[in-house]
């Protein structure tokens, strides 16, 4: 790779070669990096005597029939590695899971699935779960990993589900629900390669700690077509560094927000006054831009239903013709009443000497200004309107930095103004013109070739009719834009800079925390509405459950959505997930938590104290994991505290997760997981927010091992 992007040339040519190789080199990279972690991790044994090793990527042998080396735990074949059982065994044998560490095979676990076969290899393990708890038990290192060598039977069927709609995955904490998700998406690459890989999948989470969490598990499964963003990082160009009131995020999210945009367009398509026109100076005389003219132009560009700035030609069209109009009136006008003296010559070129007026289109633009997403929504947050009065006041801003639920807004504005690229599209069509020329000279010395190497043949003529060139299939433009096709960054690359690139796929974590306006533009992302949603209503700030579901996807899916669920919790031992239930119960008494698949045996520990402080930083001394991670998670307003008294941890908007202690608050941690988890002033985190319930009941859900609770007294 590093060889390959030093290949010079600004050529186009060097530069398209370049551009393929590189393409190629790190998707080869990915593939062989995947290979260092777990190659081959499993080998089914059936009874017909085929027998098959099963791996991150799928391997074949050098010779002539390409014979299978390693089977892609994606094909149909491997599908027993995982739903198989002793009661239906699907022409198994045996089903072996092989560990390693870097090169090396550190442990084989053998089931027997025909209990008519009585050869033992010694590796036979009496838990058919071993392999599952010893993955569930490890140390975390602050990264997800993936899941293939122990991904469960229900967890199976949905990442391999056939549904081509909205998926939606709901489930507990730790139930599976974003490694069940992420899954399916190298599942979708594997199965429909062809048209994925072109349009990119795109993964939505709630903030860069959980991407930069979960980044790493699509490319170790091999795949790297895949972009990663937050939502208030989807409008290339915008940084979201800003942030909102939770009642300001609230307004900007709502669905009314699209009407208001739309009626704030319309405000900036004025006319002037009734009987106060706009005179324009010009070299044959003032011009009057009335009220009459303004608004029949005005009308007949809205009748075009194009968005503003692509309707804004056909308003300054006939402006300029009404106003040429106008002026060849009033200059060649017969005292007498008679005809016109002026003839077309005339008229044409008083109408170019209007056209070309800039002051003309200064005063043209006061009225049907252009207008970036930028500008126009810098204008509407100054004094937003079409919003009641209390509304409004919550989103008034004077300029300052864009948040993430302005993100919504300025696509929503994107699409209302449109985007007069005329221009652009004239120095692209005169880039493609280049692009032919330089086209037809390949093929021309292609040709030249091809006469040279029949030059010593007998029979010259007939064998060279008979050898069809790239010549005889192909035309100029033709060639030039294969060239094109094969040219460019990644399919992730190039869609991280459109705005309007359609997804092949959408992955959506945490969805019930999106906002109406979100929902608009995720769903413009995806013109085919294919798109896996996972979410818990326990964990998020919404008054959730299937209703909001159905309230938020009928508008673009009617009822082509299917809703599939996870029961079992992976992550939190049961010891700590009663703690966590108990909390909710307090609110919810029927409340049943998603059952734990493994005990500890650990109890949680609760201390009331009043120097909170103090006794977080003794229970980080304390707590501290030889290996693996510890998390304190906290109310912000605790956090200047805490990080004066734990210089070692990691903190702020995207901490370190690899490193030994990172201090969080409760919405950052959503999703993470960690070895021991301390939370921090419970009734703090209970109190701070609409749904402090819920972001308490994160927070104690975060552990693997170990949770303990400091209280305030
Ligand atoms: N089949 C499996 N094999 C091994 N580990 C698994 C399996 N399923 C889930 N896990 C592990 O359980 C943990 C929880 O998974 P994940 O984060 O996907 O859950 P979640 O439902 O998204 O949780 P939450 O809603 O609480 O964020 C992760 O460490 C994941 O690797």
């Amino acid at each position: 790779m590093a060889a390959a992007l030093k290949v010079g040339g600004s050529t186009l040519q060097a530069r398209l070669e370049r551009d393929v190789l590189v393409a190629e080199q790190s998707g080869l990279l990915a593939a062989y990096n995947a290979g260092e972690t777990g190659l081959c991790f499993g080998r089914l044994v059936f009874r017909d005597g085929r027998d098959h090793h099963i791996g991150r990527i799928g391997i074949r042998e050098d010779d002539a029939h390409r014979t299978p080396l390693v089977v892609d735990w994606r094909a149909e074949v491997a599908r027993p590695f995982y739903l198989a059982t002793g009661h239906t065994p699907m022409g198994l044998r045996r089903r072996r899971h092989i560990t390693t560490h870097g090169r090396d095979v550190t442990a084989l676990h053998d089931e027997v699935l025909d209990l008519e076969d009585t050869t033992r290899t010694g590796h036979e393990s009496r838990d058919a779960d071993e392999v599952l708890l010893a993955a569930l038990d490890a140390a975390r290192t602050g990264r997800m990993h993936d899941i293939v060598q122990t991904i469960q039977a229900e967890q199976d069927t949905i990442i391999r589900s056939p549904h081509r709609g909205v998926l939606v995955v709901e489930g507990g904490p730790g139930t599976g629900k974003t490694a069940v998700a992420l899954h399916r998406a190298a599942y979708l690459l594997y199965a429909h390669r062809e048209q994925l890989a072109k349009r990119a999948v795109l993964i939505v989470g709630p903030n860069p700690a959980f991407l930069g969490y979960i980044g790493q598990v699509l490319p170790s499964l091999g795949e790297t077509g895949v972009l990663l963003a937050t939502p208030g990082e989807l409008f290339p160009g915008v940084r979201a560094t800003g942030t909102d009131t939770p009642r300001a995020a609230a307004v900007k999210g709502s669905a009314a927000m699209a009407d208001a945009l739309a009626q704030a367009v319309r405000d900036r398509q004025q006319v002037p006054e009734r009987g106060a026109p706009l005179i324009v100076e010009h070299d044959d005389g003032d011009l009057i831009l009335d009220w009459d003219m303004a608004l029949e132009a005005r009308h007949k560009a809205r009748e075009t239903d194009l968005p503003h700035n692509l309707a804004r030609p056909h308003f300054v069209f006939r402006l300029l013709d009404a106003l040429a109009e106008q002026l060849a009136d009033r200059i060649g006008a017969d005292p007498y009443g008679g005809p016109n003296f002026l003839g077309p010559d005339d008229i044409a070129l008083l109408a170019k000497g209007v056209a070309t007026n800039p002051a003309v289109h200064a005063a043209i633009d006061t009225l049907w200004p252009p207008l970036t997403p930028e500008e126009f929504l810098t204008d509407y947050l100054a004094d937003p309107t079409h919003l009641d009065d209390e509304d409004a006041a919550a989103i008034r801003r004077e300029g300052g930095p864009w948040t993430a639920a302005d993100v919504a807004l300025l696509d929503e504005a994107a699409e209302l103004l449109g985007e007069d690229d005329s221009a652009a599209r004239a120095r692209e069509e005169a880039e493609r013109q280049q692009q032919i020329a330089y086209a037809q000279g390949v093929l021309d010395v292609s040709y030249a070739s091809r006469t040279y190497e029949f030059e010593d043949k007998e029979e010259q003529d007939k064998d060279a009719s008979e050898v069809l060139s790239a010549h005889d299939i192909i035309d100029a433009e033709r060639f030039a834009e294969r060239h094109e096709e094969a040219d460019h960054r990644s399919a992730a690359e190039r869609a991280a800079a459109d705005r309007t690139w359609a997804f092949g796929h959408i992955i959506v974590d945490e969805a019930q925390e999106l906002s109406a306006m979100a929902w608009r533009l995720l769903m413009r992302r995806t013109p085919s509405r294919s798109m896996t949603l996972v979410g818990d209503p326990a964990q998020t700030g919404d008054s959730a459950g299937v209703g909001s579901w159905e309230r938020i996807l009928a508008p673009y899916v009617q009822d082509r959505w299917e809703l599939v669920r996870l029961g079992v919790n992976y992550r939190t031992p049961a010891e700590i997930m009663e703690v966590a239930a108990e909390v909710r119960r307090a609110h919810d008494p029927a409340f049943e938590p998603p059952s734990s698949v493994r005990s500890t045996g650990v109890k949680p520990w609760e201390r009331t104290v009043d120097d909170v402080v103090a006794e977080t930083v003794r229970a980080v001394g304390d707590e501290l994991p030889a290996e693996g991670r510890l998390a304190v998670i906290a109310p912000a307003a605790l956090h200047p505290a805490l990080i004066a008294a734990l210089p070692d941890a990691a903190h702020g908007r995207v901490p370190d997760l690899t490193r030994p202690v990172v201090l969080l608050d409760p919405r950052q941690a959503k999703g993470l997981e960690f070895d021991t988890v301390l939370v921090v002033d419970p009734d703090a985190i209970e109190s701070g927010a609409a749904h402090g319930i819920n972001d308490l009941y994160v927070a104690l859900t975060r552990a693997t091992q170990r949770l303990g609770v400091v209280r305030r007294a």
